[in-house]
């Protein structure tokens, strides 16, 4: 049997972690928070998965080196504000050659590095490693995941074993896995279609309909490839299960925290009081920053991504950001 560590326990880890589970392999559940470990092994259950039933074979530690030691996986599932700080913690039990997968979906301000990229930078400091590392990223809500309901994702890196590896380690009736080799472009994908996705609420929030959000949508993911082709990722990509189908089910379910988020400022709420009702992480609004310097950087136009910034940190009521965009110049459809 394989042994895998979900680092995070907090909606994703714990939704990943039930179907490796339930797929076959030795699962440990690592969380930072020692309430959340002993919660979770006493309760076998996640505050915010009703209803779902964890596997007793499940086991929860807040112990870093029992967390890494000698397992086939590690597959990082803590919110990207905090994979930097739990790779440096990891890192002392990281070996050459281990295999690591990240499920959080962001940009890091500052260094505009991928998640994959924090882990390399951080292991590389840190003289661990090197780790082949792989990013899983697709439309993949924790709340139907949790509840077997058929889902894809993609397994992408250029280590094509690698990548294969944990396709094989992830794959069963419910969730099927596909790889890629352009791991920058899926990772790409899953850190802008979150600020397209807050657009998309903000729009709802105002009381817009459905053809608003498939303006968003559409023009979101112009905006998407036009940066993830000037920085060299591969354009079939951006319209791959980690691309459109990822944005697809960010700006449109009740699941996305981003969607949710994006609502209720829409609605009237400040971006703070916003993120204190949603109550999980929004990693639109961390990647935010991250993004708009990809576009300064890349001098790509990202007009809907300008559109948040201007709302979330420019003061700029939504209704008016909403006009502003309306009233740019007259032009084309091409994407270029
Ligand atoms: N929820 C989903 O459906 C889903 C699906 C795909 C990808 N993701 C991505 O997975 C990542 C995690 O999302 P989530 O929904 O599980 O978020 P969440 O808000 O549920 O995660 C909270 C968890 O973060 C962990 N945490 C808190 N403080 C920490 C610290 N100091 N160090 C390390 N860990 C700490 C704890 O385990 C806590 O339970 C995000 O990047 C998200 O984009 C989420
Ligand atoms: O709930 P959200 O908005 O954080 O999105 C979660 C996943 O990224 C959807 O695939």
């Amino acid at each position: 049997m394989k042994r895998i560590t979900v680092l995070g326990a907090g909606t994703w880890g714990t939704a990943l972690a039930r179907m490796l589970s339930n797929t076959g392999s030795v699962v440990t559940v690592w969380s930072a928070l020692d309430s959340e470990v002993s919660t979770l092994s006493e309760t076998r259950a996640h505050p915010n998965l009703p209803g779902v039933e964890l596997p007793r074979e499940l086991i929860f530690t807040g112990s870093m080196e029992e967390a890494c030691r000698e397992m086939d996986l590690l597959l990082f599932a803590v919110p990207s504000p905090y994979v930097r700080e739990t790779t440096r913690r990891a890192a002392p039990y990281i070996g050459p050659g281990q295999l690591i997968a990240d499920a959080a979906k962001g940009i890091e301000a500052g260094t505009l590095l991928t998640m994959t990229g924090v882990i390399a930078d951080e292991l590389k400091k840190a003289g661990a490693g090197p780790a082949r590392l792989v990013a899983l990223s697709g439309p993949t809500h924790a709340e139907e995941v949790a509840r077997d309901m058929p889902t894809t994702i993609v397994s992408a890196s250029p280590d094509p074993e690698a990548a294969r590896q944990v396709q094989d380690l992830c794959m069963n009736t419910c969730m099927r896995v596909y790889t890629n080799p352009d791991i920058r472009g899926v990772e790409l994908c899953g850190a802008v279609k979150n600020v397209i996705a807050l657009a998309s609420g903000i729009s709802l929030g105002l009381g817009y309909g459905d053809n608003t959000k498939a303006a968003i949508i559409t023009r979101g993911l112009a905006e998407l490839t036009r940066l993830g082709c000037a920085m060299g990722c591969d354009r079939q990509t951006f319209t791959g299960l980690g691309g459109i189908g990822d944005l697809i089910v960010t700006a449109t379910s009740i699941h996305s925290r981003n969607n949710r988020c994006g609502q209720l400022i829409g609605g009237g709420l400040t971006p703070e009081e916003a993120v204190e009702r949603t109550g999980m992480v929004v990693e639109g609004l961390h990647a935010l920053p991250a993004v708009l310097e990809l576009s300064r950087r890349y001098k790509v136009e990202m007009p809907i991504v300008e559109a948040v910034e201007s709302i979330i940190h420019g003061g700029v009521p939504p209704a008016m950001a909403v006009r502003e965009l309306m009233s740019r110049d007259r032009k084309g459809e091409e994407v270029y």
